[in-house]
C-alpha cells in the first residue's frame, strides 16, 4: 500500500489529477476537515466503488465557523488521517492551507437558499454560506466526476445538492449512510469533546430520534411526539436547538405532497453540539 500523494495547491492537484482525466479515468472527491473516523472511511470506500481514482480533501474550513465556534480547537491529525487513507489506497490527499483557498484580497461568497433555511441555519447563520463556498471551491479544483457526502449532515447534503443543480457544476453529489458506534451515535469528530459521562447521555438522542419514528409510524400526532421527545432529550441533559419533522426531499416542510419525511435534530451535551437526523 503506499501512502496518498498529497498536495497542497490548487495547481498542484490540478496538474496532478489531469493526466488521470484525460485517459478517460474517473475521479471521485470526499471532501472533509480531516481528524477522520470511520464514518468518513465508509465515503472513502464508496467513493473507490464509484471511481478510478479518490481525492480526499481535508481542510478545517474556517469560513464555516463563527468566531466564538471551535475552529482552533478542532482536532486535527495529518499523519493519522494519511496513514488511514494509505490503508485504503487513496491515490491523492488535498491539504491546502487556508492562505491558498483563501488568498489576501479574496472577496467572493456563496449563497443557497431553499434547504439552507432554519434548521441549523437558525442556529449557525454563517455556516452553509461557508460550506457552499469551500465545496465550490474544492469541486473546482478538483472537477471531479462525483463527490460523496454523508447523511449524518443531512441539511449540507440537500445544500450541496442544491448548489451544484444551480450553478450546473459537472460533478454528481452522492449521498452515503450514517455510520454509527455500536451504541447508535452517529459517529462525529467532535464526539471526542465528550466527557464519559456525557458518552453515555449521548446514546439517547438515536435512541429517542427511534422511539419519535415508531410513534410517528404509529399514526400519533406528530406535535405531540416532538414535544415529548423534546421533554425526554432536556431531561437527560441535552440543551435542544431543533428537533424538526421536515419534507426529506425539499427540506421544507411536511405538506400534502411530501413522499418521505425526516426528523433532524441537533442539540448541545456540555459544551460539545451533536446533530443526527434518520428517515421517518
Ligand atoms: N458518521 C458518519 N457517517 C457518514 N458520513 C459522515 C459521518 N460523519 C461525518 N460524515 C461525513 O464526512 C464528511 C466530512 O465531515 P466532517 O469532516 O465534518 O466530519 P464530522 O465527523 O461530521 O465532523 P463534525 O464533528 O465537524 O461534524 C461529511 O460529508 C460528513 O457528512
Ligand atoms: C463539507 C465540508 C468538508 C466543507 O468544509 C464540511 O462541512 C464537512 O466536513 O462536513
Ligand atoms: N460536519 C459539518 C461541519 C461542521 O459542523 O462544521
Amino acid at each position: 500500500m503506499a501512502a496518498p500523494d498529497v498536495y497542497r495547491t490548487i495547481g498542484d492537484l490540478r496538474a496532478a489529477l489531469k493526466p488521470a482525466r484525460m485517459a478517460g479515468e474517473r475521479i471521485a472527491m470526499v471532501p472533509t476537515m480531516g481528524a477522520l473516523h470511520d464514518g468518513h472511511l465508509s465515503l472513502v470506500e464508496r467513493a473507490r466503488d464509484e471511481a478510478d481514482r479518490v481525492v480526499v480533501s481535508i481542510f478545517v474550513n474556517p469560513t464555516q465557523f463563527a468566531p466564538h465556534e471551535d475552529f482552533d480547537a478542532y482536532p486535527r491529525n495529518e499523519d493519522r488521517d494519511l496513514e488511514q487513507l494509505k490503508a485504503l489506497s487513496v491515490e491523492a490527499a488535498f491539504i491546502p492551507s487556508v492562505r491558498e483557498m483563501y488568498p489576501h484580497g479574496f472577496a467572493t461568497g456563496v449563497t443557497v437558499g431553499g434547504p439552507s433555511e432554519g434548521l441549523e441555519s437558525a442556529f449557525r447563520p454563517h455556516f452553509f454560506d461557508g460550506v457552499a463556498l469551500v465545496v465550490t471551491k474544492l469541486l473546482l479544483a478538483a472537477m471531479p466526476d462525483v463527490a460523496i457526502f454523508g447523511e449524518k449532515d443531512y441539511q449540507q447534503l440537500c445544500v450541496v445538492r442544491r448548489m451544484v443543480r444551480d450553478l450546473n457544476v459537472p460533478t454528481e453529489i452522492i449521498g452515503a449512510p450514517t455510520v454509527r458506534e455500536s451504541d447508535g451515535l452517529a459517529m462525529s469528530s467532535r464526539n471526542v469533546y465528550l466527557s464519559p459521562d456525557e458518552r453515555k447521555t449521548a446514546t439517547s438522542l438515536p435512541a429517542t430520534l427511534r422511539e419519535v419514528i415508531e410513534r410517528l409510524e404509529r399514526g400519533d400526532d406528530a406535535h405531540d411526539v416532538l414535544s415529548q421527545a423534546r421533554r425526554t432529550l432536556e431531561d437527560v441533559g441535552f440543551k435542544v436547538d431543533y428537533l424538526e419533522l421536515r419534507d426529506g426531499e425539499t427540506l421544507g416542510p411536511v405538506t400534502e405532497d411530501t413522499q418521505s419525511r425526516r426528523i433532524l435534530v441537533a442539540v448541545w451535551l456540555g459544551r460539545t453540539r451533536l446533530i443526527d437526523n434518520m428517515a421517518v
